[in-house]
């Protein structure tokens, strides 16, 4: 399972979190302007937006699971197991194969207008990277200080919908999770009133219980509901530490601990949470074994080069000790 979420306070963040049972080997990696994008089925693009994100390196190609680009627009992928569907190529579209669609969009708009422009044309392709790596079946979210699309390549067609809520977890699809938050329209931060019956004495024995009934389990679903809560009540100073902070708090609403999530005896864990400031070009994250926020700042890098920029993840526990 996966969660992702925009946050707005003086600058626009966005980040997720990424839940498997394993890790394919993942890195901070900064595509500069001037690296050669090889595409599948459309000519090379040989200059374009920097961007930075998580990605697996492989042949020297930066195979994204979430980036953001130089201009703010940031873009993800999670699980959509059973749902996704990618096409057969099309004459005169834009084809883009599934693992082409974060670099092609996030190299070529500059906001999330362009992106939906863009989207109109393009035809999401079936090519797999290669045979190691099949065919990830993902759907995805588009952002910018603006707002945020979903994008669903289904059987039935593309679907893109206006994501008002700037979440996104995994299945069912986007409109069924929208529908489902009907549910939970009486949750509050504040405490409830005693409507359940006027002659019984009720007590308010706790603080926060105008949210009971907000789901605490790991399916995607109450996720969704969990971390849509958490946001959209989400209250932080609009500092870069503050709003940092904040944002690694609302993911940590939906962190995932080894243990709680059998996957055939492997457990399914938070293998890192992110944390983009898409104004100032920084991806802060924090991995399963590491909850000290680690940062790469895209801007100090010299973003007209050619080669890829990688960073490795920094893991182990660094425990301030104080005496
Ligand atoms: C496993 C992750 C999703 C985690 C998740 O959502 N877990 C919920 C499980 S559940 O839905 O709740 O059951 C996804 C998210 C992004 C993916 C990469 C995208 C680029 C590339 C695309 C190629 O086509 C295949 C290889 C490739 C490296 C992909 C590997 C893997 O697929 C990644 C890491």
């Amino acid at each position: 399972m996966c969660t992702a979420a925009t946050y707005k306070t003086k600058d626009f963040y966005f980040g997720r979190t990424l839940d498997y049972e394993f890790s394919y080997g993942d890195e901070v990696v900064i595509t500069p302007r001037n690296y050669p994008f090889h595409f599948r089925h459309i000519d090379a693009i040989e200059s374009h937006y920097a961007m930075i994100g998580m990605a697996h390196v492989v042949d020297n190609d930066p195979l994204y699971y979430d980036a953001f680009n130089e201009c703010g627009l940031a873009m993800a992928g999670l699980n959509f197991v059973g749902n996704a569907a990618y096409y057969d190529i099309e004459e005169g579209k834009d084809n883009i194969a599934q693992f082409e669609f974060i670099p092609w969009i996030l190299g070529t708009c500059a906001n999330l207008e362009e992106a939906k422009t863009a989207l109109i044309h393009m035809n999401l392709t079936n090519t797999p990277y290669s045979e190691q790596f099949p065919l990830a079946q993902l759907h995805w979210i588009i952002a910018d200080q603006s707002g945020a699309i979903t994008v669903e390549a289904m059987e039935d067609g593309m679907h893109i919908y206006e994501n008002n809520v700037g979440v996104l977890t995994n299945n069912p699809p986007f409109n069924i999770q929208m529908f489902l938050l009907n549910q939970y329209m009486n949750l509050s931060p504040k405490q409830p009133e005693n409507l359940f019956a006027k002659d019984i004495d009720l007590d308010q024995y706790s603080r926060g219980m105008g949210a009971i009934g907000l789901p605490g389990d790991l399916s995607s679903s109450s996720r969704f509901a969990k971390v849509a809560f958490t946001k959209l009540h989400s209250v932080s100073g609009d500092s870069e530490n503050e709003s940092v902070n904040q944002f690694f708090h609302i993911l940590g609403s939906v962190d995932q601990q080894r243990g709680c999530c059998d996957v055939n005896g492997k457990y399914e864990i938070t293998l890192y949470t992110s944390c983009c400031n898409t104004q100032k070009g920084i991806y802060y994250y924090t991995t399963y074994d590491n909850h000290q926020i680690s940062a790469v700042d895209m801007t100090k890098e010299d973003l007209n080069t050619k080669n890829l920029i990688c960073y490795e993840v920094i893991t182990g526990e660094h425990i301030q000790m104080q005496n």
